[in-house]
């Protein structure tokens, strides 16, 4: 099993010890409720062998190498281990020579965030929604003192401590199991990401509330999400699937989520940046059996998805408590 014991030593003498009054009980449950899966991607954790970077890249890319390359052996072995934990979806990571080249070009949306933000070099941040932590390796990248992310998938848990173990155990980042709406207040994060995450949630205000009760006074809250083309009133609710998700709630305008921001009391709240997702940045790969942007689109117009509403389009919003 993951072992978070080291991550509780980590925080218990800084500002976020107060999480140790509830967490490790919460992992203790989580961790009865897992099925099968989980065991079975632990083992191939484990089974991963243990190897020294020489050189590892956090700031242009998710890079660990030797100064010698690994045997054509070595190398197929580990693409073994790391191909059953498919499917990758956010990546690339390139790890002693081998290229998970996941769904996502992650580094797309990085690219698109990190000008606008304030400098994250020795930050404390909170990466909700984290998936497999490709961003928090770059945030790692960038200086930040501690990245936690939190994600409820399983899998993506497992494919973390894989890239984390291959990252020479690099303990700046760590992935905790659960959903934001599960967190205790803890009001001390330098930063909050929220990225991707919104559209999923069955009430986005709750959402952008719970954001701003991890932040400290003045920290700064990173959202991105889908939004639509509208005016202040403007937010698309899907009847039933949005680009094949049937996890879909509220797509609002950029104007929308500005008010809606505004509304639970964040201030000096901006649009940074907006974005249609091309079909460079999502597509199916080897590293994932399943479909991808280019199945979820009207085939005749790539301006609809296959349900006849606006392609994805994907906005960042900044904002202070
Ligand atoms: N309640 C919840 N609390 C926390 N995480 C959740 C919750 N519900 C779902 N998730 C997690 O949020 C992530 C959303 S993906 C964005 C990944 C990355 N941030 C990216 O910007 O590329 C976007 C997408 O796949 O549509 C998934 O990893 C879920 O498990």
């Amino acid at each position: 099993m993951i072992d978070f014991r080291p991550f509780y030593q980590q925080i218990a003498t800084t500002n976020l010890s107060a999480w140790l009054e509830t967490l490790p009980l919460q992992l203790k449950q989580w961790e009865k409720q897992t099925h099968g899966d989980y065991a079975k991607w632990v083992k191939i954790v484990d089974f991963l062998p243990h190897l020294t970077a020489d050189q590892i890249d956090l700031k242009t890319a998710v890079k660990s190498a030797r100064d010698f390359p690994l045997s054509d052996g070595e190398q197929q072995r580990l693409v073994y281990h790391l191909k059953q934990l498919m499917p990758w979806r956010k990546g690339p990571y390139h790890l002693y020579g081998v290229h998970i080249d996941c769904e996502w070009r992650s580094d797309f949306k990085w690219d698109r965030v990190l000008p606008h933000l304030s400098a994250l070099q020795d930050r404390t941040i909170l990466d909700v929604g984290c998936g497999s932590g490709y961003h928090m390796w770059r945030m790692v990248g960038e200086g930040a003192k501690m990245v936690v992310g939190i994600d409820p998938t399983e899998l993506f848990l497992c494919q973390f401590e894989a890239v984390r173990k291959l990252l020479n155990n690099d303990r700046r980042a760590n992935l905790i199991p659960l959903g934001i709406e599960q967190m205790q207040p803890l009001g001390v994060f330098d930063t909050v990401f929220s990225m991707g995450v919104l559209y999923h949630r069955k009430s986005p205000l709750d959402h952008l509330s719970q954001l701003k009760d991890q932040l400290r006074k003045g920290g700064e809250l990173v959202l991105e999400t889908l939004v639509i083309d509208g005016d202040v009133n403007t937010v698309l609710v899907p009847a039933d699937r949005y680009a094949k998700m049937k996890n879909v709630y509220f797509i609002p305008s950029v104007a929308c989520l500005i008010n809606w921001l505004q509304k639970v009391g964040f201030c000096h709240v901006r649009c940074v940046d907006e974005a249609m997702t091309t079909l460079e940045e999502q597509r199916k790969t080897d590293w994932l059996d399943n479909e991808s942007l280019i199945d979820f689109l009207d085939p005749e117009d790539h301006s609809k998805t296959i349900e006849g509403y606006p392609a994805p389009k994907r906005a960042v919003i900044i904002a202070n408590k």
